[in-house]
């Protein structure tokens, strides 16, 4: 039990302050019998915690001790367990408290987070022999429900890959996040059981545990790496309508940076989902702590199934836990932590310095440690508010240029679910010629923007054919909380292909003598493209017909549009108007296009899902028998399920798969009409 300083200060109570919503503790993971019997078990301390203020500190610092990479610094959070501290100490120190709100009608939650192979689901599920912080609340809440008459049961889930499983009844589709006309969140197809003791509380979660075997798809013998979840509820008895209480109790994935591991293909891709729920959550962390107006619950599955639990007035106990030997990826989470504890203490007075280095989850999001010392910086939320957002512009963009890398793989690898299913299609209506070049452009959206959310397709008028250019913008609209089609949402696709321009210049100056095959470099097949789309933009002008009472000087503004976009002149609302009016150049004429011919699909896509019979529901690429039936199901619960192309996730389909599919399906009937002369 080497790796604690003699520094270290042992617990003595909980200490939760009332006011915050958030409580940060860490745990650092005992060793396995192979590490007591081998050199790390001998060797000195890693982590040092520190009360800084002695006795009368409310929180403490971890530090990292000698390894060429640990950096220097201290991170503050509110407590930390020592190795030798055990669940059974975590469970009435900071559980406990925890179970009386639980029956006061409130929602508790804990959330294990850290490295892998950190003890996250030592610390929350635990075995049958060493009990974990669920069975423990369990044995408690029981015992609380019998004394006072309430009923418990339970629901346990799997969030993998963005979709939700069912681990009571693992054979069931997968779970819906609906939100009901209250707003609240509904969880469709997630089972509940009655839990009347704590063997069969063991026998449910832990059979429910065990039964999801990984998926075939991926070549793999080690279990899929996903997020784990147990829902407790306590309600009145008799009535399963009259829920007193919940506590939720999440075993994370472990956080991982593949860019210094070698992980390829599946493992990637799963890698990739998992931290980007995992950053999601700390968005969410982050906004709540705050008080940000919105909260991007719907940036994963996880956090949009536990929007409830994670807003109001609930209590989130978060749990970093800690390799206890040398670990890059655990130094990441503590600095996670760190800037978590700083934004949760959201009334704090503590004098504050600001920092203009980007830290924190932002840092994190760039791969680099954060320099976040909680002892030296310090800043007001309003400051961290103001300077995460500025990190977060920046680092789209800083990102855009890291991500190159990781894009070239959800290029080739993944290939983008839409491309796989409609690309031949779409193909087929692209000048051979111009193929190479669209898909280019392609890539290089796809290398500019970390998020995957959302496609807007920009579509110029050739001689001939039309060209599709994919473009993906919806993580630049999140980061900076432009409604759609405002002014300030500039990131068009002529600025991604600018972006992604540098990106492949700077890249190719680089690579330039590796590159002997003699084919002309990206960059000036996009300059090539870039001076096509402008000539082809002088050479094609299709004149808007502006607002009778508008006599701008610009009102010859022209733009690309396509044959067949929705209809501009009935559509023109004030706000549109104006934009037509201030077009100044062919680039914001073929943005301002693109946006209302993406706004348009979008609303008849869903218009579409709302409203479709089942056969036309069955015309759509990805929907079959199955998935038809349960749309219809979903309509008969409520009128329009689909709200937002977000809702499609919770029938398994990709927006993007659908989206196409649409406009595939919509093309070719605007293209046989226009044949046959109608
Ligand atoms: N306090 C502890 N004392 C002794 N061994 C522990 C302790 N905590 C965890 N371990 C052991 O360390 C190993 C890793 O723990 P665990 O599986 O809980 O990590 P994890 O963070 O959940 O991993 P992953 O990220 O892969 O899900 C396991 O073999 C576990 O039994």
């Amino acid at each position: 039990m080497a790796s604690i300083s003699s520094n270290y200060v042992k617990a003595d109570s909980s200490s939760w302050n009332p006011s915050r919503k958030f409580r940060i503790v860490g745990k650092i993971r005992g060793f396995t019998d192979l590490e007591s019997q081998s050199s790390i078990g001998l060797s000195g301390p890693w982590i040092s915690v520190r009360k800084p203020n002695g006795e009368f500190s409310e929180s403490v610092t971890l530090s990292f001790g000698d390894h060429p990479t640990s950096r220097k610094e201290s991170y503050e959070i509110d407590y930390c367990y020592a190795q030798d501290e055990d669940n059974g100490l975590i469970f009435s120190r900071e559980i406990k408290p925890m179970i009386s709100r639980v029956f006061n009608g409130h929602t508790a939650s804990v959330i294990a987070y850290g490295a892998r192979g950190s003890g996250k689901t030592y610390t929350i599920q635990g075995s049958d022999e060493k009990p974990g912080l669920a069975a423990l609340a369990m044995t408690e809440l029981l015992q609380m429900a019998g004394e006072i008459g309430k009923s418990v049961s339970i629901s346990s889930f799997e969030v993998y890959q963005d979709h939700i499983y069912d681990l009571l009844d693992p054979k069931r589709p997968p779970v819906l996040v609906l939100e009901d006309a209250q707003g609240k969140i509904q969880l469709k197809g997630l089972s509940q059981a009655p839990v009347n003791s704590i063997s069969e509380f063991y026998r449910l979660y832990f059979n429910g545990l065990g039964s999801r075997k990984p998926a075939q798809k991926i070549p793999t013998e080690l279990p899929r790496r996903s997020h784990k979840g147990l829902m407790v509820y306590v309600s009145s008895q008799n009535s399963e309508t009259s829920l007193v209480g919940k506590m939720n109790f999440v075993d994370l994935a472990g956080y991982e940076d593949t860019r210094r591991k070698s992980v390829d293909g599946p493992n990637l891709m799963e890698n990739t989902k998992i931290n980007k729920s995992l950053y999601a959550l700390q968005n969410v962390v982050y906004a709540l702590s705050v008080n940000e107006s919105h909260v991007p619950y719907r940036e994963s599955k996880l956090t949009r199934m536990l929007q409830d639990s994670l807003g109001g007035m609930n209590q989130i106990l978060m749990v970093t836990c800690l390799n206890p030997s040398f670990c890059q990826d655990t130094i990441y989470s503590v600095s996670l932590a760190s800037r978590s504890y700083q934004r949760a203490l959201t009334n704090s007075t503590k004098k504050i310095k600001s920092s203009a280095k980007p830290t924190g989850l932002s840092a994190l999001k760039n791969g680099k440690p954060t320099g976040v010392s909680s002892t030296v910086k310090k800043q007001t939320s309003s400051q961290v508010h103001f300077s995460d957002k500025k990190a977060n512009f920046t680092d789209s963009k800083v990102k855009g240029r890291k991500l190159f890398k990781e894009a070239n793989y959800s290029i080739s690898s993944e290939k983008n679910s839409m491309q796989a299913d409609s690309s031949s299609s779409i193909a087929s209506v692209i000048e051979p010629s111009l193929q190479e070049e669209v898909k280019s452009i392609s890539d290089v959206s796809l290398a500019t923007v970390p998020s995957e959310e959302e496609i807007s397709l920009s579509v110029a008028v050739t001689d001939t054919e039309p060209v599709f250019v994919e473009e993906k913008v919806s993580a630049y609209h999140d980061n900076n909380n432009h409604p759609e089609g405002t002014p300030g949402n500039s990131s068009t696709t002529l600025a991604l292909i600018e972006e992604g321009h540098h990106i492949i210049e700077e890249k190719e100056n680089k690579s330039l003598s590796a590159n002997g095959n003699g084919s002309p470099p990206l960059s000036a097949r996009l300059r090539e493209l870039s001076n096509n789309l402008k000539s082809l933009y002088s050479s094609t002008q299709v004149c808007i017909k502006l607002p009778e009472n508008d006599t701008s000087s610009t009102n010859q503004a022209s733009a690309l549009v396509e044959p067949k976009t929705p209809a501009v002149e009935k559509n023109l609302r004030g706000n549109d108007k104006w934009e037509v009016a201030n077009i100044s150049s062919p680039w914001e004429a073929l943005h301002m296009h693109s946006s209302r011919m993406k706004k348009s699909l979008v609303e008849e896509t869903l218009k579409f899902l709302n409203s479709a019979n089942k056969e036309e529901l069955k015309g759509l690429k990805g929907i079959g028998e199955k998935r038809s039936t349960y749309i219809l199901e979903l309509r008969q619960e409520s009128p329009e399920p689909f709200k937002s192309l977000d809702d499609l996730k919770d029938i398994g389909l990709s927006e993007k798969q659908v989206f196409f599919s649409i406009f595939c399906t919509t093309l070719f009937f605007n293209l046989s009409k226009t044949m046959l002369g109608s």
